[in-house]
């Protein structure tokens, strides 16, 4: 398999390529060349699988001979061995139609685990025999950076600088990333929102230079190995719903799109997908881009749901190359327009295709609490808040789609245990497995958002690469 570039003048790689570089050179997001397919019969025989088995048969035509079967195999079972559910990822009834699917249940409890305990496997593996030294920069509204700190954190050869907005992100989040004091973590608090430390983060793999002298790679879900490791759960989902025979509808608490993108990659790859449910809070770019093809960007306002907090929504671009005909340089001239005025309008070829597969709901924070509120009521569920936006969706656009619907609980409650405690009046406790988090020393630099600052500050603590 080979991937190139949404704005297309990169070189196309392999996967090995793409999954160290992150980001492809001209600025762009890789994708594969083609979308491989599992045929019916192949879907069929998921069933009865492991989590790890599963990731196997899906993740296979996307590695191509980077790695071989059985060294797949022993990346899942490493990576997937460390999560406290034995199903992995298991699905929750709540009603009739409505189902959770739970991907919290990683080391970090959020659903980031799930991609991001393998990709440190990944890039560990990928390294060994080389004298390649890589440098993650990342930028979180939360979730990313723990899971991603977890998963590198004490390996040789990365480092990891990890940007997230100062007092935007919540406690128990912050904690989960400050207290990991190996030397290889550099936890960087910005002043300023998540879409700034994102764009700092693609600042600094625009300057090619520094991208070289410290091979940046990326840990964000612009990192294609990030979705593909996601795909895997739609299928899994789907298959105990009784799919291939009967479609299923997801809904997906969205922010940087790109855990929604996943399930648009299974819907490609052949898995019958009746519908996905984009679901924003407020900050419902998304929503406007998908009901009426205004991506342009509005001021970011601080929720409840602080991983959502996002305006300029990475992964996209990554399904406006799709929907576009594939053709990186009208693609670039449309980013560039964003980037320079904040406004894209979608083509039609991009709105109804979009439409064919998508919906979107924009929930506030009322429709929020009320949906934390049915599910403690209707089945003694308590969800998170980012969870709780999904559902909302998920239960609004079950009037029009006739298929079990799944919303991806993509959070622990307690991350969140305010918000929670606001909502249904009880407070959720942290699982034993985080430990003393709140007794920990914490370690973090406070910086302005400016690049010449962070990279003077990477500059003084990476190792160049070899
Ligand atoms: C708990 C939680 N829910 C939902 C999202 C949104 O996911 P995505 O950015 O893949 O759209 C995030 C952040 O990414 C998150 O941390
Ligand atoms: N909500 C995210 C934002 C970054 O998303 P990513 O999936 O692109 O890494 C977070 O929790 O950091």
């Amino acid at each position: 398999m080979r991937y190139l570039s949404t704005r297309g003048t990169a070189p196309i790689v392999d996967f090995r390529a793409a999954t160290l570089a992150g980001l492809a050179a001209d600025g762009g997001l890789y994708v594969p060349e083609t979308w491989p397919t599992l045929g019916r019969d192949s879907i069929a025989a998921l069933a009865g699988l492991s989590y790890a088995e599963t990731a196997v048969r899906v993740m296979t035509p996307f590695v191509g001979d980077a790695l071989n079967e059985d060294e797949l195999r022993s990346l899942c079972e490493a990576a997937y061995g460390r999560f406290s559910h034995a199903a992995v990822t298991p699905l929750v009834q709540l009603d009739h139609d409505q189902w959770l699917l739970e991907l919290f249940h990683g080391p970090t409890l959020a659903f980031k685990d799930v991609a991001l305990q393998l990709l440190g496997l990944l890039f560990e593996r990928f390294l060994t025999g080389t004298d390649k030294h890589l440098t993650i920069i990342g930028a979180t509204s939360g979730d990313t950076g723990s899971a991603a700190i977890d998963a590198v954190a004490g390996r040789a050869g990365v480092d990891i600088f990890m940007l997230h907005p100062m007092g935007r992100v919540s406690e128990v989040q912050r904690r989960q990333m400050t207290t990991v004091l190996a030397p290889n973590v550099f936890n960087i608090a910005i002043d300023g929102d998540f879409d700034q430390a994102q764009a700092l983060v693609k600042a600094a793999f625009a300057d090619r230079a520094m991208a070289d002298r410290y091979a940046l790679s990326a840990v964000n879900s612009i990192n294609w190995a990030r979705l593909m490791a996601q795909v895997v759960y739609y299928f899994y989902a789907a298959v105990r719903l009784g799919a291939p025979e009967r479609a299923v509808a997801f809904s997906v608490p969205t922010g940087n799109f790109g855990d929604v993108f996943a399930g648009y990659v299974a819907a490609k790859m052949g898995l019958p997908v009746a519908k996905l449910v984009v679901a924003t809070n407020v900050n419902d770019i998304l929503h406007r881009a998908l009901s009426a093809g205004d991506y342009s960007k509005a001021g970011v306002q601080q929720t409840a749901t602080p991983s959502m907090d996002i305006q300029v929504s990475s992964n996209f671009e990554r399904l406006l190359f799709d929907l576009g005909g594939r053709d990186g340089a009208a693609l670039a001239a449309q980013m560039q327009g964003f980037e320079r005025d904040g406004v894209l309008r979608l083509t039609n070829a991009q709105r109804e295709g979009a439409a064919a597969l998508f919906t979107s709901e924009r929930v506030d924070a009322d429709e929020m609490t009320m949906a934390m509120r049915w599910a403690a009521e209707a089945s003694g569920q308590v969800i998170d808040p980012h969870t709780a936006i999904g559902l909302a969706a998920a239960r609004r656009a079950a009037t029009t789609v006739d298929a079990p619907m799944v919303t991806l609980a993509t959070a622990h409650p307690a991350k969140f245990g305010d918000a929670v405690e606001r909502a249904v009046g009880s407070r959720p406790t942290l699982p034993l497995r985080v430990g003393d988090l709140f007794d920990r020393e914490e370690r973090y630099t406070s910086l302005p958002a400016d690049l010449s600052v962070i990279a003077g500050f990477i500059a003084e603590h990476a190792t160049p690469s070899a």
